[in-house]
């Protein structure tokens, strides 16, 4: 991901993420409803839909996995190679990332790729979370997250990884790092990027206790940067876009740089440990109890 300026971001160092993609549409370009000219054109894969603009130098990039955008390791690959595309295709500047799915922005790791699986699955799976994290949280377009549905835990660190996050004015969309109440930690690095947003207190309380803030809580908490009626996300996102792009993006992009690489390099210096800790503590009986647990609970509370 090399810079105007020769700098670089994160490391190519991505798995293999073609070979997830069998059976996937990954790459497909079709014209969008209504759509003419080449700025209407949409690509994307079974999971994330692309909707570019060339003539604002912007695309929407949405989450598709019904019923809950949850994290599967085929949604971060998807999300790792369309993002990659957009940032290597010279015309695009900005990412508004949003959600294909009512009332939901993403419900975070897909427990089922973490329950009853074997530790190899586990790393891998988790490997693809490092990554698609490194990526966002460095990556040299401005990403804008429409926060247009529920956001807890591993949802908030794809919101986190964004520049700025607008929020819809409804109780039922709540942000937060919510794993202590499933009986899980947040691994440093995404403790890191809650201290950088928050603050070092407000993270303790929040991580702690396992916080989901309702959104004008999440507002002043610093969580979110802006709350709005639910119809006008998306336009706000735009506007937000607007006004990180009228920055001129060689400074933008060292001066991003430079707020996080440390934070990013903090991880990729231990990216092998911390999977081996992820994948020790999720493969424990007693987590992967409160795992399944957890999972029977949603299950059960629909209907
Ligand atoms: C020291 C070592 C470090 C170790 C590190 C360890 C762990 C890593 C730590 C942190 C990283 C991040 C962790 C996570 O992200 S864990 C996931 C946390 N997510 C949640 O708690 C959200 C759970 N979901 C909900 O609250 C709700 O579903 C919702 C998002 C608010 C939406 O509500 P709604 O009413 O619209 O939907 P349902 O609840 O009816 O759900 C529909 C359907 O989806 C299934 N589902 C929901 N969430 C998940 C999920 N995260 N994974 C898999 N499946 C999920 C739910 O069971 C329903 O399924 P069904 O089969 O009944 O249709």
């Amino acid at each position: 991901m090399a810079l105007a300026s020769g700098v670089r971001f994160a490391p190519r160092a991505l798995l293999r993420p073609w070979a997830l993609l069998r059976g996937t549409t990954l790459g497909r370009t079709e014209p969008a409803a209504g759509g003419g000219g080449d700025g209407a054109r949409r690509f994307g894969s079974q999971r994330v839909l692309v909707e570019p603009d060339a003539a604002s130098g912007v695309a929407v990039m949405k989450l598709r996995n019904p019923p809950v955008n949850a994290l599967s390791l085929e949604l971060l690959t998807e999300l790792v190679i369309s993002l990659e595309k957009l940032e290597n295709d010279k015309t695009f500047r900005g990412i508004i990332l949003t959600s294909d799915c009512p009332r939901v922005f993403c419900a975070g790791l897909d427990l089922t790729e973490i329950c009853g699986r074997n530790p190899a699955h586990c790393a891998e799976y988790w490997k693809a979370m490092q990554e698609l994290w490194l990526r966002m949280y460095l990556s040299s377009l401005v990403l804008v997250a429409a926060i247009n549905g529920a956001c807890p835990a591993g949802g908030c660190i794809i919101a986190l990884s964004c520049d700025c996050r607008v929020l819809a004015d409804n109780p039922k969309y709540r942000i937060g790092l919510n794993e202590t109440l499933l009986g899980i930690i947040a691994p440093f690095w995404l403790k890191d990027t809650y201290v950088n947003t928050i603050g070092h207190r407000a993270s303790e309380q929040a991580l702690q206790l396992g916080s989901l803030f309702p959104p004008a809580e999440a507002l002043q908490v610093g969580l979110v940067d802006q709350v709005v009626p639910e119809d006008q996300v998306q336009s706000t996102a735009l506007s937000e876009m607007a006004r990180w792009l009228a920055v001129p993006d060689h400074a933008r992009q060292l001066t991003k740089n430079m707020m996080r690489k440390a934070t990013a390099d903090r991880l990729l210096r231990q990216r092998d440990a911390d999977t081996q800790n992820f994948v020790s503590f999720v493969c424990r009986d007693s987590i992967q109890k409160s795992l399944q647990a957890y999972l029977e609970k949603l299950r059960q509370r629909k209907g």
